[in-house]
């Protein structure tokens, strides 16, 4: 079942939540939405679905032209956050609710809707609790039956919006291990509204990343991660040191920092922002370092570090715990600064700008 959004806008009165969506989703693929709030994932999603109406722009299934069929007739699956299990009704009934109400020509029998919803109560691991009422059900449990009704119908597309959203963090785990392998198993394409990046990354075969009504960027998390296209896909994807450097002919220069290793850039002389992971930056004890640490905490498996760079810049890298040079970086030890890799863009640049990287190898973006 493969999607294709294209140019879609949508308002609500003045306010415009989508603002030009393109985005194609190929038959199978579990594409991940990720945005802080407001940034009108779940609007899409509701699209999607025919539960809003976008003011322009096309969405085409397999095809087919979706913004001429009604929500019933586009057969999707969708569970929110606080799915609302029918709760007069046991986990069995619930399960097979989408299939009674199906019009008469299209309804199973009662004994092939019987066998459906043994099947799936098999399959999600759920069968122990067939004849519970949704009161009875952990919240893990109510949102594993919130999925089974989805699937039930076999839906061509199956929407997920933040599923586990309300969820302890450990079952949130689980419950994203076991709907990873239920994707696997059913085949089915599947798009997941999520601000969490852990889950994303965890569940996601590519992320879409939006910002105030756009696509910011799509790629795998880690590209993203390693090679985001604006300070927002970065800020987004991790935590971020942002430095203000000067570039002489796409060099970054910068005072108690070595910068050597970072690509060279197509970018004009002058000012620039550096944007590094904690992680990238390796502290270099040195005598003559301009640098300063000025704090170091362990937090088990790595060193966490301060430093005070000749400009004033407090920054913050991370290193592996027990290395080499880790017995010299102690408070008031003077370093220099050098960044394995980052991600040079225009001096305050909006976020929207386009990348100012370098082209990865492995583009998996569109
Ligand atoms: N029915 C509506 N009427 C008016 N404004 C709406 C309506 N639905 C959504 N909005 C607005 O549209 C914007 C996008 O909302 P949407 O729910 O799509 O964002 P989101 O990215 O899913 O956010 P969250 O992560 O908080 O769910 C928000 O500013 C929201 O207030």
């Amino acid at each position: 079942m493969s999607i294709s959004v294209r140019q879609m806008v949508k308002r609500f009165g003045r306010t415009e939540v989508l603002r030009g969506i393109d985005l194609t989703v190929e038959k199978g693929e579990l594409v991940a939405l990720l945005g802080p709030s407001g940034s009108g994932k779940t609007t899409l999603l509701k699209i999607l679905a025919g539960l809003e109406w976008p003011d322009s722009g096309a969405l085409e299934v397999e095809g087919q032209d979706w913004l001429k069929l009604e929500a019933q007739q586009r057969r999707t699956g969708f569970v929110f956050q606080h799915y609302a299990l029918f709760p007069h009704m046991t986990v069995r009934d619930n399960l097979a609710f989408g299939l009674t109400v199906r019009p008469k020509a299209e309804r199973p029998s009662k004994a092939q809707i019987a066998d459906k919803v043994a099947e799936l109560l098999e399959f999600l691991q759920i069968t122990p609790l067939a004849d519970r009422f949704p009161a009875a059900l952990s919240g893990g449990q109510r949102q594993r039956v919130a999925l089974g009704r989805a699937l039930a119908i076999e839906p061509k597309l199956l929407l997920l919006d933040e599923p586990f959203g309300a969820l302890d963090a450990s079952i949130r785990r689980d419950l994203r291990r076991w709907l990873r392998q239920v994707h696997e198993a059913t085949g089915s394409t599947t798009i997941l509204v999520t601000h969490d990046q852990e889950e994303a990354a965890e569940l996601a075969d590519r992320v879409v990343v939006m910002g105030e009504g756009r696509i910011e960027q799509i790629g795998s998390v880690d590209h993203l991660h390693d090679y985001p296209a604006n300070p927002f896909v970065a800020r987004f994807t991790g935590a971020t040191v942002e430095l203000p450097v000067t570039l002489h002919a796409g060099r970054a220069e910068r005072a108690g920092w070595d910068l050597t290793r970072l690509d060279r850039v197509a970018l004009p002389d002058g000012a620039a922002t550096l944007f590094l992971r904690p992680a990238e930056i390796t502290p270099v004890a040195d005598p003559a370092g301009g640098c300063r640490v000025s704090e170091s905490v362990s937090t088990g498996r790595s060193l966490r570090l301060r430093f005070a760079d000749p400009a004033g810049a407090e920054v913050e890298a991370e290193i592996p715990r027990g290395g080499p040079a880790t017995a010299r970086l102690v408070p008031g030890a003077a370093v220099t600064l050098r960044p394995e890799a980052g991600r040079l863009f225009p001096a305050a640049r909006s976020a929207q700008a386009p990348a100012a990287v370098p082209t990865p190898l492995k583009e998996r973006s569109r």
